[in-house]
């Protein structure tokens, strides 16, 4: 970009009332740049803004980064499809050959824009596995899926043992579960806040691939420890009443992508019904442990001070 400004860009994979097979496993799945830019909104919608900015564009991908990069990699990725359209495909471990490639028609294509965030020698990060991942094998299970007392087992091991760190993880299964992804391996933060950085909400793209159906073990976080931030609950609740119906206010964000419609109708009322069913779980817990062991106050103390790397700066 001629501003210098960096991007993430995720082209076009699939259509929008496309919906993954049934036979399809969550890791295989396309990656859908829809969906980066519906997480985006929601995201922020929930208020927790941790998704950096992802807005939809058309790209000439032969006149905006062909013609433009002086790149060899990049380009010696592009070819031109028997059809006469502009193709590239990427060089990567896995999916990479060129029967994976995207192409233009001849030459544009839809993608998502995901703001850059500053490089890792300004603001440094670290990426941390989620101890609710999955297994990227077919048969493999992982403990959680099997040990209902494995929140306790977290819950004694730092960092989850202090701080927000254990809520900001539940707030990323209800966020996961109303987008329906499943591919939450690593979570990320910023290392300069110590323990108590917020995490960041990177790698959307597996959400909203199927409308009908809800992945009740996305939610397993908050069902197995029973505990969820107080402001987090208050902004469901809000977003269930039929004058704030998450839907709506959903519907109305997404209006103001340039590539809208961003959803289907049926995948933005599914998360009217998701909604419900996260309060629903909330509620059950309730029910089992009394709200004051359910529904915490945001802002635990730390029992170990942040090191506040920006204060020594010079
Ligand atoms: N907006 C962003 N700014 C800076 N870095 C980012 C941004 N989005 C993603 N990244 C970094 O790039 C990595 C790959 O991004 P992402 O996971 O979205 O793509 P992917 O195609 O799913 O890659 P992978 O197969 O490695 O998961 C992320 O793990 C993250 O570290
Ligand atoms: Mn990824």
């Amino acid at each position: 970009m001629r501003n210098l400004a960096k991007v993430m860009y995720k082209p076009m994979r699939q259509q929008r009332d496309d919906e993954t097979p049934e036979d399809v496993f969550y890791f295989v799945d396309f990656q859908r740049h829809n969906a980066e830019i519906a997480s985006f909104h929601l995201d922020r919608i929930l208020d927790f803004r941790r998704v950096p900015p992802v807005a939809g564009r058309q790209l000439n991908i032969t006149g905006e980064v062909l013609h433009v990069t002086h790149n060899e990699d990049l380009r010696s990725v592009f070819f031109t499809s028997p059809a006469n359209n502009t193709c590239f495909f990427a060089k990567c471990l896995y999916m990479c050959k060129t029967e994976y490639a995207v192409c233009g028609s001849p030459n544009h294509l839809e993608g998502s824009m995901s703001a850059y965030l500053p490089s890792l020698s300004m603001a440094p990060r670290v990426s941390i596995p989620n101890p609710w991942t999955r297994s990227y094998t077919f048969t493999g299970r992982q403990e959680w899926e099997d040990n209902p007392f494995y929140c306790d087992t977290v819950k004694q091991q730092p960092p989850y043992n202090s701080g927000n760190r254990l809520l900001n993880i539940i707030d990323m299964s209800i966020f996961d579960f109303l987008t329906g992804n499943m591919d939450r391996h690593h979570y990320e933060i910023f290392s300069n806040f110590g323990d108590e950085g917020f995490l960041l909400h990177l790698d959307n793209a597996r959400g909203f691939g199927k409308h009908s159906h809800d992945e009740m073990s996305i939610l397993a976080p908050l069902t197995q420890c029973c505990i969820i931030k107080r402001s987090t609950l208050l902004r469901l609740q809000l977003l269930a009443q039929s004058a704030f119906s998450l839907s709506d206010v959903m519907r109305e964000s997404l209006q103001s992508d340039p590539l809208h419609p961003i959803l289907t109708e049926p995948h933005i009322s599914a998360l009217d019904r998701r909604l419900h069913k996260v309060l629903s779980a909330v509620q059950q817990c309730v029910r089992r442990l009394g709200e004051d062991e359910v529904i915490t106050n945001d802002f635990i103390k730390p029992t170990r001070y942040p090191r506040w790397k920006f204060d020594e700066a010079p």
